[in-house]
């Protein structure tokens, strides 16, 4: 069966750019029509020529440089408007002047102040005068949807006789339903005498967040020209979504068996651009654009996903210029995605390490929103790294300020005892690791210290190396967390468990043998979940 083509009449740079935050200038607005020329977009509503000096030169500007596509310029039902647009639209390959007036006895009587009659007559006058300037002629009726029907179907008839082409019937407030919109649509059809003589068009705002759902039921009433804007940007709460309304035609072709201009490999790519170019991001869960579109995070999805992308996604995210699905790792997911994604960063693990590392992960997950692959790493790099376990990091509490002495409370344990301190320092790393050492009464001296972040973002992981050294040796350790303090005592615990292992080897051969430097690294990573299991122990003594 053929299918009927659908237009796709984008009027992001118009009704789109009236959203406060979305304003363009002449060269944003150029690149963003280039794009959506390159997306495919049937008819390009440029702007309201008369709006401004600016808005003209943008439309005329737009006009010369696209060449795929019909360029509109928006006009009221004016002479002066009308003439403006023609201006503006004249160089196009295909130009268009978009007029429009509204319908509705609210906007007649309180906004324009005009009856039912003199408004019948100013639109046929206005659609002959445009007439005269080009064949191409949209006609609005503003407030269609809240327009008497009669009424609505006696102007939709006139103004087609005038030379209307595109004969446009806006949900300008977002009130309608899909019912609505199949009713209205639908009697236009049947009722207006000349209808096949022009294009309907629906333009439906998402006031009640139904605008794709109000245009595809009037797409599949009859109308064959939808407007909407890229990421669904416009008045108030906005425009049906390009992306949306294509993508829902193209999952649901069955039902809405339309065939249309827009390469949705596109899609993407033009949401990018508007984003950088407005600096507004579709939020997360936006549908098709947001960043978690295409990413799945629970374990049961992660798990199906691997099996089968059907499970979880009805579109592929290529066909959106999306380049891959992300299973993102977070405290949701499960084993099997931890596992894979070890697997694509090049370690191959035994089951034993997987079941470690994944209890430690989801720790961590419990403190990181989003894990990383550095975070990964951090992980199993860290778990690879053997350390002797003396001394165990249980808890601690600091408390420092600009204006005070740093405190900390130390604890911890060795073996199945738990020992407390309490240290003051010139700040709260250094009171910690003088309750450390306090408790391993083991003196040393803090020779180097070193902090960096290893991940990215707010809540990165801080890894930190110090140097420490006793009358023996020198000792290395290395410590992660998101906490820095945290980070700083396991790196010390580290260095200390090392050093502590050195002498008691000394030790044990029966006296302290002088020691070069080891050299030895150690590290440490723990999480604040391992802490809170561990809380419940009760203090045993303290040093
Ligand atoms: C539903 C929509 O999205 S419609 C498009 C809305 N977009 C915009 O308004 C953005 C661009 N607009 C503008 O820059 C300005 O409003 C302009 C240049 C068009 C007009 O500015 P001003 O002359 O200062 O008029 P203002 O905006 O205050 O009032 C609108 C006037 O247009 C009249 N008007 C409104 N719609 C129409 C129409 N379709 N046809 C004829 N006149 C209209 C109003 O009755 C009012 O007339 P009045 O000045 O005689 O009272
Ligand atoms: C001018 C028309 C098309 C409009 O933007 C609306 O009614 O929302």
């Amino acid at each position: 069966m053929e299918k009927d083509r659908i237009y796709i009449f984008d009027t992001t740079l118009r009704d789109g750019e009236q959203a406060p935050g979305y304003s363009m200038n002449l060269d944003e607005k150029i690149r963003m029509a280039l794009q959506l020329e390159a997306l495919g977009v049937d008819i390009l509503e440029a702007g309201f020529a008369i709006a401004s000096p600016g808005d003209f030169a943008s439309v005329q500007a737009i006009s010369k440089e696209v060449k795929d596509v019909t360029v509109a310029s928006l006009s009221r039902a004016l002479e002066k408007d009308i003439e403006v647009a023609w201006e503006a639209v004249k160089h196009a390959k295909r130009p268009r002047i978009h007029t429009f007036l509204a319908t509705s006895d609210l906007h007649l009587k309180f906004k324009l102040k005009m009856n039912r009659e003199d408004a019948l007559k100013r639109s046929v006058a206005m659609v002959k005068f445009a007439r005269n300037l080009t064949d191409d002629v949209e006609f609005s009726l503003e407030d269609a949807t809240r327009t008497d029907i009669d009424y609505l179907c006696k102007v939709v008839e006139e103004v087609i006789k005038a030379g209307a082409s595109v004969v446009n019937l806006p949900d300008t407030v977002g009130y309608a339903t899909p019912d609505d919109m199949t009713r209205m649509i639908s009697t236009v059809m049947n009722k207006v005498p000349n209808v096949d003589k022009a294009i309907l068009a629906v333009h439906c705002h998402n006031d009640l967040g139904l605008a794709v759902a109000n245009s595809l039921a009037g797409l599949k009433a009859g109308a064959r020209q939808a407007e909407c804007t890229v990421c669904g940007i416009g008045e108030r709460a906005g425009n049906a979504a390009i992306e949306e309304l294509v993508m829902a035609i193209r999952t649901r072709n069955d039902d809405y068996p339309f065939s249309y201009g827009v390469r949705t490999e596109e899609i993407s790519r033009s949401s990018r651009l508007l984003s950088q170019i407005t600096g507004v991001k579709p939020y997360p869960s936006k549908a098709i654009v947001g960043a978690n579109a295409f990413a799945h995070e629970s374990g049961i999805h992660q798990h199906g996903m691997m099996a089968n992308s059907l499970t979880y996604e009805i579109m592929t995210p290529e066909s959106v210029g999306v380049m891959t699905t992300s299973l993102v790792l977070g405290k949701h997911s499960g084993q099997h995605a931890f596992e894979k994604r070890l697997a694509d960063l090049g370690y191959v693990l035994g089951k034993e390490e997987i079941k470690t590392l994944f209890g430690e992960f989801k720790s961590l997950a419990d403190r990181k929103k989003t894990i990383t692959d550095r975070d990964l790493i951090a992980l199993v790099e860290s778990s690879r790294q053997s350390s002797p376990v003396i001394w165990e990091l249980e808890r601690f509490v600091v408390n420092s300020g600009n204006l005070m002495t740093s405190t900390a409370c130390v604890t911890l344990r060795k073996g199945d005892k738990t020992y407390q301190e309490v240290a003051l320092g010139t700040g709260p790393v250094y009171a910690a690791l003088r309750a450390v050492e306090k408790i391993i009464r083991h003196p040393f001296s803090l020779e180097d210290y070193s902090l960096q972040a290893v991940t990215e973002h707010r809540d990165a992981l801080g890894e930190v190396h110090v140097k420490i050294t006793d009358e023996h040796g020198m000792y290395r350790g290395r410590g992660v967390s998101t906490d820095v303090i945290e980070a700083s005592i396991l790196s010390c615990l580290a260095a200390v468990n090392r050093m502590l292992d050195e002498a008691s080897s000394i030790s044990g051969g029966g006296s302290l043998r002088p020691t070069t430097s080891p050299n030895l690294e150690n590290d440490m990573l723990r999480s604040h979940s391992d802490k809170e299991k561990e809380q419940g122990d009760a203090y045993n003594s303290t040093v």
